[in-house]
Order: structure tokens, then C-alpha cells, then sequence
């Protein structure tokens, strides 16, 4: 099990008016490690990702390889290294699987315009930067076929490839196989763990809870904004208190 320490939060809390939807929440991950976050409906795993990519406000510690990114614009979080998925992450049916992932890595704004101009400041090595994503993912020979053309496990994959770009070393994936079947949901899991496998830290939320306990290292558990439990998953797995609460009698036979 990895443990060099990459990413951490510690009292982490969000409120929406009456609605305490992140509470004091403490989780970190490690490079090459899946973190599990699950939790039923309501239960604030979206908040928790809105809170640390910060688009939405929080109280509480949020740091990256030793660096406090609390307070920190959504974009600098990005560029510290802190990449996420969104649970609706469509992507740009027009545009091929290589430049859905390139409209990543280029960063709008007046310093890339004049970059553009002057030829200097572009990403460095964009290129380069797409091609090793796609292959980490298996899926170079995708790269000049629109989204469309591919399977729903495949446009799922392009997806995370796209979160991938731009020197990212935390992986925030919200509900990334939502939608897969039992195999792609299988294969989805063996791709995240190749990603881990090159020494990023992943953090996983999904209600298939079969892809989260078999893929994942350790799995928090949350319940009313507040992680109630956290641990290896065959810990999880056979904790009374989550079964009854989360996973249901299907996971527990
Ligand atoms: N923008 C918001 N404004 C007000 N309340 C919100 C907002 N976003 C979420 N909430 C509330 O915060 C709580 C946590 O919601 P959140 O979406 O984070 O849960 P979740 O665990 O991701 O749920 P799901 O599994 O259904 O995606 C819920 O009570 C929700 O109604």
C-alpha cells in the first residue's frame, strides 16, 4: 500500500444555509492510491469534490503535495495539480478524442493569447501531454475519432483522459461509470488503477459499489456530510453499520 502522503483535507466543512453538507471532513490519499468515497444520496461525496476543487466555499485545510490550496481560484487549484471530473461531463461531440483532451491542457486568457502571438508561453509540450494520457488509457487509436464513434465505456475513459492533461497528480472522479455495465464497469476499474499505477493519487466516487471495493485501497464512508468510517475495503465491506446503511443486502451476500 502506497504512503507517501499527496493529498489531504482536514476539517473540511461546508454549509448551505441550514444544511451542514460537508462536516469536518479529514481524508487523505497517497501517490498511486485509490481513495473510495461513498455514501448514500445526499449523503454531500459532490459537495466534498465542489469544496476541494474549489467551486464551492469551505472552512478547513485542503493541501497538494505539502501545499495549502485552500483559498486558492478553482483554476490555480487546476494548475497546482488538482483535476476533476463532473458527474454531467459531456463531452464536445465535434471535436475528436485528441482535441477534446487538447481543449484541457490550452488555458484561455490574455497571457495565452499573447503567448499565441508572440509564440512563447504555450503549455509546454501539449502535444505531448494528450498522446501520454491517451495511452495511458489505452486508447491512442482513438485519438482522431470523434466521441460518438466510441463505446460508452470508451467515451467514459476519454472523459478521465481529459482530467488527466495538464500536469495532473490528483484525480478527483465523480461518478465516473456511471452507466457502464458489469464489464466496463470491470475494465473502468483496471484503467484507474493503471492511471495509480504511474503515481498519481485517485479519488473515487461511485454507487457501484462492486468497482469501488474491488478497485479501491481504502474507502471512506460518509453519512450526513461527516465520514462516519474509513478503511481497507474488505473492512468496509463487512462492517454491519455501512451494509445496513449503504451498501444493502445485495453486496453483503
Ligand atoms: N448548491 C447547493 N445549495 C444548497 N444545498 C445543496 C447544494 N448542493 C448540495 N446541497 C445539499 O447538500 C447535501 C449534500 O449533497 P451532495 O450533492 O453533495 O450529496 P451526494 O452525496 O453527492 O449525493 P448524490 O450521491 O446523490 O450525488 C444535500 O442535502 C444537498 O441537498
Amino acid at each position: 500500500m502506497p504512503t507517501d502522503e499527496l493529498f489531504a483535507t482536514h476539517a473540511l466543512t461546508v454549509r448551505y444555509g441550514g444544511v451542514l453538507a460537508n462536516d469536518d471532513v479529514c481524508l487523505t490519499a497517497a501517490c498511486g492510491e485509490i481513495v473510495g468515497l461513498i455514501g448514500s444520496n445526499g449523503a454531500g461525496k459532490t459537495t466534498f469534490v465542489d469544496a476541494v476543487s474549489g467551486f464551492t466555499r469551505s472552512d478547513g485545510a485542503v493541501s497538494l503535495a505539502g501545499r495549502r490550496l485552500d483559498g486558492e481560484p478553482p483554476h490555480r487549484r487546476r494548475a497546482a495539480g488538482l483535476a476533476r471530473t463532473w458527474q454531467a461531463g459531456e463531452l464536445f461531440a465535434d471535436l475528436t478524442v485528441a482535441q477534446n483532451l487538447s481543449v484541457a491542457v490550452h488555458r484561455p486568457g490574455w497571457r495565452t493569447a499573447l503567448g499565441d502571438v508572440f509564440g512563447a508561453r504555450r503549455p509546454p509540450d501539449a502535444a505531448g501531454d494528450v498522446e501520454r494520457a491517451l495511452a495511458v488509457l489505452g486508447l491512442a487509436d482513438a485519438a482522431g475519432r470523434l466521441p460518438g464513434e466510441l463505446t460508452l465505456g470508451q467515451q467514459k475513459l476519454v472523459g478521465v483522459a481529459r482530467a488527466l492533461v495538464g500536469g495532473t497528480t490528483m484525480l478527483l472522479l465523480d461518478e465516473p461509470a456511471a452507466g457502464l455495465d458489469t464489464r466496463e464497469s470491470a475494465e473502468f476499474g483496471g484503467e484507474l488503477r493503471r492511471i495509480a499505477d504511474t503515481g498519481l493519487g485517485v479519488l473515487l466516487i461511485d454507487h457501484d459499489m462492486t468497482l469501488v471495493l474491488d478497485v479501491c485501497d481504502r474507502v471512506y464512508v460518509m453519512d450526513f456530510g461527516a465520514v462516519i468510517t474509513s478503511g481497507p475495503p474488505e473492512r468496509i465491506r463487512d462492517d454491519p453499520a455501512v451494509l445496513a446503511a449503504y451498501l444493502g443486502s445485495a453486496v453483503a451476500q
